[in-house]
């Protein structure tokens, strides 16, 4: 279990990046979620204990990120968000030089170690293939599958399905949802399906506060009521600024809009019920994405 504490951190004279934030995660998969700048890579980087806090702590496991950042670090994988793989290695030598890294000195457990990885990322066949020739999405099991090295309680991933195709993206998140059954993964990302198929419990950042914690179906609820389908005809001006309108879909006399709006916008408004998007805008305060 991670208890978050107080936790905040700025950087230089910035405004703070993290503002007292209080959390708990209990073992499973956890989503956090919020939009560009948020403070999501700041956060998984204070736990994984790259990076320190400015005040606050955190307990892993009952060890404090503060006072023993030596025994959490032994506990815990970490794929961070930018990541370099070396091109020429292939990809058994690459896990094998992380493992040396890592403290497995006896070659024949290393290697034991690094055929199941291997297996659990479904690369097994691609293991004597050089890093330079895999796509996006087999790099990201890679990654994975160092972060795995050692079975960690902990698995940190930032970010990991942005520049995925949708199979892969889809390929990812069932993985990572397999290696939470015995662990906590904590995976954080601004894309709301990579959180709603996968985790039960989220907590939703931005501008470097914490918005929201709870289940998808709590974060679905801050937009009870509020989401609505509207028909504006083309002879008529669209009276939604960019930020309350969700999506919008052509139709042969104008213009149909899902958008967000806290009381009925227009008489033919027609109520919505809300998706885990829905929620997520509604709490972010804004409805079109970007
Ligand atoms: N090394 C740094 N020095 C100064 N400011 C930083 C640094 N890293 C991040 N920030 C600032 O801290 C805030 C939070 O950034 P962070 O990268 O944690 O957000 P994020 O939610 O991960 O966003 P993204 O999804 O774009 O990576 C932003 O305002 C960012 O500009």
């Amino acid at each position: 279990m991670i208890e978050i504490q107080h936790l905040t951190k700025q950087y230089k004279k910035k405004e703070l990046a993290l503002d007292d934030i209080n959390l708990t995660i209990e073992h499973g998969m956890f989503g956090l979620l919020g939009p560009n700048g948020a403070g999501k890579t700041t956060l998984m980087r204070i736990l994984a204990t790259v990076m320190p806090a400015t005040s606050g702590d955190a307990m892993i496991d009952g060890f404090s990120l503060k006072k023993n950042p030596e025994a959490i670090r032994r506990k815990l994988g970490y794929l961070p968000q930018i990541f370099q793989l070396p091109p020429q290695l292939t990809a058994a030598e690459f896990l094998d030089y992380c493992a040396v890294m890592k403290g497995f000195n006896n070659k024949k457990e290393r290697k034991q170690e690094i055929l199941r990885l291997l297996e659990q990322v479904n690369l097994t066949d691609k293991q004597n293939r050089k890093i330079k020739t895999f796509s996006g999405g087999m790099k990201q099991r890679l990654g994975i599958a160092q972060a795995l090295l050692g079975n960690p309680d902990l698995i940190i991933v930032d970010e990991p399905t942005a520049g995925l195709d949708p199979e892969e993206r889809v390929r990812f998140r069932n993985l990572l949802a397999r290696f939470s059954v015995n662990r906590t993964v904590i995976l954080s990302t601004h894309i709301v399906a990579d959180i709603e198929s996968s985790c039960e419990q989220l907590a939703v950042l931005n501008h470097g506060q914490l918005v929201a914690t709870g289940s998808t179906s709590d974060l679905t609820n801050h937009a009870e009521g509020k989401v609505w389908e509207v028909e504006i005809p083309a002879d008529s001006q669209s009276f939604f600024n960019e930020n309350q309108i969700i999506s919008s879909r052509k139709t042969a006399d104008g213009y149909v809009h899902k958008v967000i709006a806290e009381i009925k916008p227009s008489d033919s408004a027609t109520l919505l019920e809300p998706t885990l998007e829905d929620g997520y805008l509604a709490l972010i305060g804004r409805g079109a994405n970007g």
